[in-house]
């Protein structure tokens, strides 16, 4: 495990991207490692370096960024045997909080190159393609977007664009299929959770288990706007499945409508980033197709 390569987005982390180099270059210099660190240049050239990277045969590939740029990194690796090791710089982090990986860079690196712990866990697809931790559809789907298009990243944009979106939210009747049967249901927002939580403690699927080869989905029902602080108290308490507004599924894949919108394109996130894709949206486990790099 001495060949290693960074693969850095500079502008995550409010720009932490910018200055990290430095320091894994003085961490490594005294040390038997073999190291590239190559940045990003514009979005998705994550997953064409992380290509390349396996193609040049590196021990370990690391993503150094937000879960923007881990699922893309991610995505290169896939299915290639490649140990993914995790340098969070973002301002959520939810696949390396639920991985136990350090959320400060000295610890997530010393983590790394003792690679005491590389763990297989499971990935998901949606409508194709690949997520980690959480994708989703309605209210997180929207709060996706206003997230991209304010100038700027962070916690507190985050809090900014869920509380001017709030107001304007409204449920939508989803249908959703699976072995089990089909269900309809009103809901603000439907999220399939891989990992169990989107990212800052904010717990969606606290019950989600990144290696049991299942998917957890979770349909957030109509309620009065009012009882907004007790369901989002919930899911800071991480007892979200426990609501009687929540509608709570877990099998290997699902397909999903939206009965007010069918044969349309819809807004959609994978790991927190938007995209527009077409209904129905068909989500799936690949179990067991990642090696990660863990903190436990
Ligand atoms: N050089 C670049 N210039 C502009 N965008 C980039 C560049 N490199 C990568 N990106 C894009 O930046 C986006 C955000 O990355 P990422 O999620 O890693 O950081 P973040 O926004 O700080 O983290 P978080 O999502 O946790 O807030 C990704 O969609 C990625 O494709």
């Amino acid at each position: 495990m001495n060949k290693l390569l960074f693969i850095i987005n500079p502008i995550s982390g409010a720009a932490k991207g910018k200055t990290i180099g430095k320091y894994i270059e003085e961490q490594l210099q005294q040390m038997p490692y073999t190291y590239t660190i190559w940045l990003t240049e514009h979005e998705g050239h994550g997953v064409t370096l992380a290509q390349q990277g396996v193609a040049q045969q590196y021990d370990i590939i690391v993503a150094v960024g937000g879960d923007g740029t881990v699922n893309e990194v991610a995505q290169g690796i896939l299915n290639s045997n490649v140990p993914l090791g995790i340098i969070p710089l973002g301002s959520g982090n939810g696949l390396a909080r639920h991985l136990k990986i350090p959320l400060n860079a000295k610890d997530a690196l010393s983590t790394i190159l003792s690679a005491r712990s590389i763990i297989a866990i499971d990935t998901a697809t949606l409508n194709g393609k690949p997520f980690f931790c959480t994708a989703g559809v309605g209210f997180d789907a929207e709060i996706s977007y206003q997230f991209a298009s304010m100038p700027g990243r962070g916690i507190l944009n985050y809090i900014k664009a869920t509380l001017s979106y709030f107001i304007d939210a409204t449920p939508q009747t989803y249908s959703i299929e699976s072995t089990n049967g089909t269900t309809s249901l009103n809901a603000y927002m439907v999220t399939i959770a891989n990992a169990a939580q989107f990212g800052n403690d904010v717990y969606i699927a606290p019950q989600a288990d990144i290696r049991d080869g299942l998917l957890d989905l979770i349909a957030i029902r109509t309620f009065s706007k009012w009882k907004v602080i007790s369901i989002f108290t919930k899911i800071l308490l991480r007892r979200i499945n426990h609501s009687k507004h929540v509608c709570c599924l877990q099998e290997s894949s699902f397909t999903i409508n939206n009965l007010e919108q069918q044969g349309s394109s819809i807004r959609v996130h994978r790991d927190g980033e938007p995209e527009t894709t077409t209904l129905p949206i068909q989500v799936e486990i690949l179990p067991a197709s990642l090696q990660v790099v863990t903190g436990r």
